[in-house]
């Protein structure tokens, strides 16, 4: 099979007049089909349970985007059997076509990409802007993937030659395998989970968060139409706590490819070390957590530049990321001429209906603006509100983009994942106590420095303990291919998305001797 070689999707910047026209259309097609029902998607068959998942458009929660069925315990039961089923033949597929159908899901995903935006728009608060970089992403997991899938086929692993003896190495897949994704890179990080396992041979259960049911449920017709044998993917949205945590106790999981809190991620690493009875295997758990990620700033930096990085890290969709800058770390040298610029640009972001495409849009949910302005209100104690630090008027849940100074590093607004649009700033004295300070977290997921000074960034390519480390940039929006995504300590497991060892994990290698 020979294919291109890979190239990540170009992320739309809506400059030109034709896509800011295509992307109005998009809103509107995905708002005349406002109040959709999609099922479950089981064995190849699209199921209604009596249940319902509704979802609403954050930024006007009166409006329902859509809803699923919502699958209980029996339904849960009968797509890890129906994943088992199929992947007794889709695990001896040829890689070939395994990946062929990869590519196919991807070319439809492009075809989409306008509607899937939109929906992004509307489903969880995306301004235009990072919703195309997050379908580009889920784009990008589908071809990468499927390119790299082929490094794997038999027979893949050079072994020592031994003198009268044959002998190989080759990998197989685990089996059926769960799949539990958050809200916030509902299409991106929901595809890429699911597309890593199924591309070298392992099948699987996939629930979406309780919140991003609509998208997840394209992601499956897309899946459905690329023409994915029954059972190979399953769909099933349901309350984490139940059918996602029956399924991480099940003893039929061979693996639980997980991202979102660092709470429930715990939680599923504790329940999955269980044997549960009739089981027959160690299962393999995968965890993408937290982040309390830092951008370093120090006197020798551009400033104009590090403002812009900051806000974008900062409050790009709402500051709800795992790689978003949430402390900045400041030398006493570099406070004042940075923060007159920080401040200045910050007072002038807009924030409103994710529709109108402003620079912030709502939080996702009651629940994310409840927790927000709790970590405000803790903020208030800790530091000195400089901006913002309030909700603003609307339906919607929108809160005006924060900062706090004076930060103590070990204040809780300092310490733990607020994931909003908050930004506590820590003044320290030099580059050595700036990297102190950053690694003081149980965290380890993104970090950046701002800096001219070879000597700062060299210090801090060493010491600074993060999976993804930025220099003179944004600390976001990590490329598939380009940058392995995937953070240190309670971060995660390190299993770097979208890295060319990522499927490794999703596979064993036999090795078999022969004496002639
Ligand atoms: N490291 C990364 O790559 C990465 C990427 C995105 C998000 N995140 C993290 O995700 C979090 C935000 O996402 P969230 O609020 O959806 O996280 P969450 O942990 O609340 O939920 C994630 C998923 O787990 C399910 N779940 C909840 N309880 C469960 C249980 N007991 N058993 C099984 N499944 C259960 C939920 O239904 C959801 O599908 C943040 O902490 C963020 O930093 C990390
Ligand atoms: N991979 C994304 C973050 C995913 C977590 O929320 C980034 O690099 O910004």
């Amino acid at each position: 099979m020979t294919v291109e070689p890979f190239r990540n999707q170009p992320i739309e910047t809506f400059q030109t007049e034709e896509a800011k026209r295509e992307m109005r259309e998009a809103l509107r097609r995905v708002r005349a089909e406002f109040g959709r029902h999609y099922g479950l998607y089981i064995d190849g068959a699209w199921v209604d349970t009596q249940e319902k998942i509704q979802s609403l458009n954050p930024s006007a929660p009166s409006e329902v985007v859509g809803s699923t069925a919502k699958a209980g315990l029996s339904e849960a039961e009968a797509a890890l059997e129906a994943a088992w089923r199929a992947f007794k033949t889709w695990k001896d597929w040829p890689q070939e076509d395994r990946s062929r159908l990869l590519l196919k899901a991807a070319a439809l995903m492009k075809r989409r990409r306008r509607e899937l935006e939109a929906t992004l728009v509307y489903e969880i608060g995306k301004n235009w802007l990072e919703a195309s970089a997050e379908v580009a992403e889920a784009i990008d997991f589908l071809e990468y993937y499927a390119r790299q899938a082929l490094k794997y086929k038999y027979p893949s692993v050079e072994v020592v030659p031994y003198p009268g003896e044959d002998n190989e190495s080759f990998y197989i897949p685990l089996g059926a395998g769960v799949v539990i994704a958050p809200w916030n890179f509902p299409i991106a990080i929901f595809t890429g989970m699911l597309a890593g396992p199924v591309a070298v041979g392992n099948t699987v259960v996939a629930k979406p968060a309780e919140d991003t049911v609509v998208i997840a449920a394209k992601v499956f017709e897309i899946l459905h139409e690329a023409g994915f044998p029954p059972g190979v993917v399953n769909f099933l949205p349901g309350k984490g706590s139940e059918v996602g945590a029956y399924l991480v106790e099940h003893p039929r999981t061979r693996f639980i490819n997980f991202t979102g809190s660092l709470e429930v991620g715990l939680w599923i690493h504790e329940r999955a070390a269980k044997l549960a009875p009739g089981q027959r295997w160690i299962k393999r758990v995968f965890l993408e957590l937290g982040g309390k990620d830092a951008i370093i700033v120090d006197e020798t930096a551009d400033f104009d530049a590090a403002t812009e990085g900051i806000l974008i890290s900062a409050y790009g969709f709402q500051g709800q990321k795992c790689s978003a800058a949430s402390r900045l770390i400041v030398t006493e040298k570099a406070f004042e001429p940075l923060m007159e610029r920080v401040l200045k640009r910050a007072e002038r972001l807009v924030v409103g209906p994710a529709e109108e495409n402003p620079d912030l849009g709502p939080v996702a949910s009651q629940a994310q603006e409840k927790k927000v302005l709790s970590y405000i209100e803790i903020g208030k104690g800790e530091g000195q509100l400089v901006l913002g630090g309030r909700r603003l008027e609307g339906e919607g849940y929108f809160i005006a983009p924060t900062i706090f100074t004076e930060v103590s590093p070990t204040a809780r607004i300092a310490q733990e994942e607020i994931f909003g649009p908050v930004l506590s700033v820590i003044r320290v004295k030099d580059f050595g106590e700036a990297l102190e300070v950053a690694n003081n977290t149980v965290y380890g997921l993104t970090g950046g420095v701002y800096s001219r000074k070879r000597e700062h960034l060299e210090r801090a390519r060493r010491e600074f303990h993060v999976g993804n480390l930025y220099f003179n940039r944004k600390i976001t929006g990590a490329l598939v291919g380009v940058q392995p995504f995937g953070g240190f300590n309670l971060s995660g497991t390190d299993t770097k998305a979208g890295g060319p060892d990522y499927l490794l994990h999703f596979l064993q290698m036999k090795t078999v001797a022969e004496r002639f």
